[in-house]
């Protein structure tokens, strides 16, 4: 579903943040990105979404050689992917239902199908008596799932999260996790960049780790 052969990223001339980065990633599995600040975590998610573009090498996602996608394909192949930020990137002018109907909205359906779909995601991600406030209303944790309904809405085959238990108490943080084992076990890729360490720990799913923008370390629980 998703292979990296031999990636790099620069920014610059100056800057490398992923040097010689290969992996291979299966449909259905769900697994983290972990490292130090600074390690190459959310390049290899950009990479992915194709906010970036690789520098040296190869990589595939989802049957789509990333490296020579057009910009006109962009649209088309973003369709089957789903990114959560690291800071929720909310409209803070529209509602919570608004903010995951615009998701659907924006690929073809009317206004009233969408917004009866996101209250169906957003009953699932446990928001359904939210659907009518702001985002400023909302705690971080709230807010971070309206992201996540926001991103699974479209039944993405990927989703792709940065660091979403960012500043969530420990409590938060593994009920958050729950709603991607969930989402996961549907049938959707998961992966996630966090430098949770105790968190990824106690959920036992594959690591690989990055120092530097080198991959050091592809751990799979046995
Ligand atoms: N737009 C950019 N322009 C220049 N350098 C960048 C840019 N984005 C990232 N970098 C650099 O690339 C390297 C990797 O950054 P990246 O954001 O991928 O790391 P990260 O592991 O996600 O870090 P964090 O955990 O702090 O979010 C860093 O040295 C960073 O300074």
């Amino acid at each position: 579903m998703i292979t990296f052969n031999r990636v790099s990223k620069s920014y610059g001339k100056h800057n490398k943040a992923l040097s010689d980065v290969s992996f291979e990633v299966d449909a259905g599995e769900m697994l983290f990105l972990t490292g130090h600040s600074g390690a190459g975590k959310t390049s290899i998610l950009k990479l992915i979404m194709r906010i970036e573009t690789i520098s040296y090498g190869q990589a595939e996602v989802n049957g789509h050689n990333i490296r020579h996608l057009s910009d006109a394909a962009l649209p088309h192949y973003r369709r089957d992917l789903g990114m959560i930020f690291q800071d929720h990137r909310l409209l803070e002018n529209r509602t919570i239902l608004d903010n995951v109907a615009m998701s659907m909205w924006l690929r073809g359906f009317t206004v009233k199908e969408s917004r009866k779909q996101a209250r169906v995601i957003l009953g699932q991600v446990g928001l359904a008596e939210k659907t009518r406030f702001y985002p400023s209303q909302l705690s971080s944790g709230q807010q971070q799932r309206v992201g996540i309904a926001r991103a699974i809405i479209s039944k993405p085959a990927i989703l792709l999260a940065d660091e979403p238990t960012g500043n969530l108490d420990p409590d938060l943080s593994l009920e958050l996790m729950d709603l991607f084992m969930r989402i996961n076990a549907n049938g959707t890729t998961v992966v996630i960049a966090s430098h949770d360490l105790i968190l990824i720990k106690r959920l036992r799913k594959r690591v690989l780790v990055l120092d530097s923008g080198q991959l050091i370390d592809d751990y799979r629980p046995s």
